[in-house]
């Protein structure tokens, strides 16, 4: 609990006026499950949500009826898909979280889930082309290289695409990285950002160690990188089969979330964080989507950082990750056709 009253002690300072506040209904969708639950809870602390609105196939009713005893000032709701329960979960959303869909089972990369996920994202993005079309999304549903374009292709069939308004969430990454590195040099994590760059998942992940301002060996640097590209794999082997990351996901996630309700709805300026969004960066190698630092701003993304100075070693690490997310972004958009 550590983590969630350090994250909303800050949020909290910073709610916003109550006029903006009463606007700010959010929707979880895959709310009863793993990430759900306890993201649903970080929400359900931060005084920028004004309504939570708690969606899944099963079991909302009774999260969102346990949720909503805690005494903060937001009005929780729970559905299911009966009478309409998609449809009110979403009406008047401003923002909508995902991690709807399978998890990962040892033995299985993030591709493996593609079968039963994909269709899973589709209908969600065909409900929210409907109901709420000028929205924030944020996917959180696996595999993230490839949902991203296909709730992109959707809303572009419905003809409601706003690509400043979806956000593939790869927070996750950097929180890691920060972690690890600073376990690595000793340092408090508060003190260690680190860039990463690519998609998410395995080489597609490339962290910017570079940037940091700290001194690795070639040692250090191999051993970091591998740990912050495979970290959700250390999740999946230690939870032996009952599923992948999620608190530290709904931490993430949380974060997300309220930085996006900080610069859309509260007025932030300076508001960064990285996230996989439609982007030229890459383009020209037939990579739509990139996850880079962006600057979120009242529209949503207002701009996309550039890589910045990279080093020699990281330069090898995106020449690997642009063909593989070549990959997963072509087979997300034919999926979606
Ligand atoms: N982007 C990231 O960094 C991360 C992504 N993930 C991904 O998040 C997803 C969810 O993971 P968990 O919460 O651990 O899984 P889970 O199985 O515990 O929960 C998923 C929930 O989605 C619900 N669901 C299934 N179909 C649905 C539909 N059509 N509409 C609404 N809800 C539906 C299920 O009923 C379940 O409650 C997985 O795909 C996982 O790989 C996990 C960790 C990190
Ligand atoms: O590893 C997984 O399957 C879940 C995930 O995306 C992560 O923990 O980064």
């Amino acid at each position: 609990m550590f983590a969630t009253s350090r994250l909303f002690s800050v949020a909290a300072k910073r709610s916003f006026s109550t006029s903006a506040a009463n606007l700010t209904k959010v929707a979880v969708l895959g709310a009863a499950g793993g990430i759900g639950q306890p993201l649903s809870l970080l929400l359900k602390e931060n005084p920028n949500v004004s309504h939570l609105s708690l969606y899944d196939i099963v079991n909302a009713p009774g999260v969102a009826a346990d949720i909503g005893h805690i005494n903060t000032n937001s009005k929780v709701t729970g559905h299911t898909p009966e009478n309409d329960g998609l449809k009110e979960a979403l009406t008047d959303a401003h923002v909508v979280v995902i991690p709807a869909g399978i998890p990962r089972k040892p033995g299985m990369t993030r591709d493996d889930l593609f079968n039963t996920n994909a269709s899973i994202v589709r209908d969600l993005a065909t409900a929210a082309a409907k109901y709420c079309p000028n929205a924030h999304f944020l996917i959180i549903s696996n595999p993230v290289n490839s949902t991203v374009p296909i709730f992109a292709e959707t809303m572009k069939k419905a003809g409601v695409f706003n690509p400043k308004r979806l956000y593939g969430v790869t927070t996750l990454d950097v929180v890691r990285a920060s972690r690890f590195v600073a376990e690595v040099k000793n340092l408090d994590p508060k003190d260690v950002k680190v860039t990463v760059v690519g998609g998410h998942s395995g080489v597609t992940i490339v962290p910017l160690l570079s940037q940091t301002g700290l001194e690795f060996t070639k040692e250090e640097l191999d051993a970091l990188t591998h740990r912050i590209q495979f970290g959700g794999d250390e999740v999946v082997q230690a939870k032996n089969g009952t599923g992948s990351a999620t608190l530290s996901m709904a931490y993430a996630g949380a974060r997300m979330a309220n930085s996006v309700l900080e610069a859309t709805v509260g007025g932030k300026k300076g508001v960064v964080e990285p996230s996989f969004v439609k982007s030229d960066i890459f383009a020209s190698e037939g990579v739509e989507y990139f996850s880079t630092n962006i600057e979120l701003g009242p529209e949503g993304v207002e701009k996309i950082q550039g890589l910045g100075e990279i080093s020699a070693y990281e330069k090898e690490l995106i020449s690997k990750a642009v063909p593989e997310l070549k990959k997963n972004i072509v087979k997300g958009n034919e999926f979606a056709q």
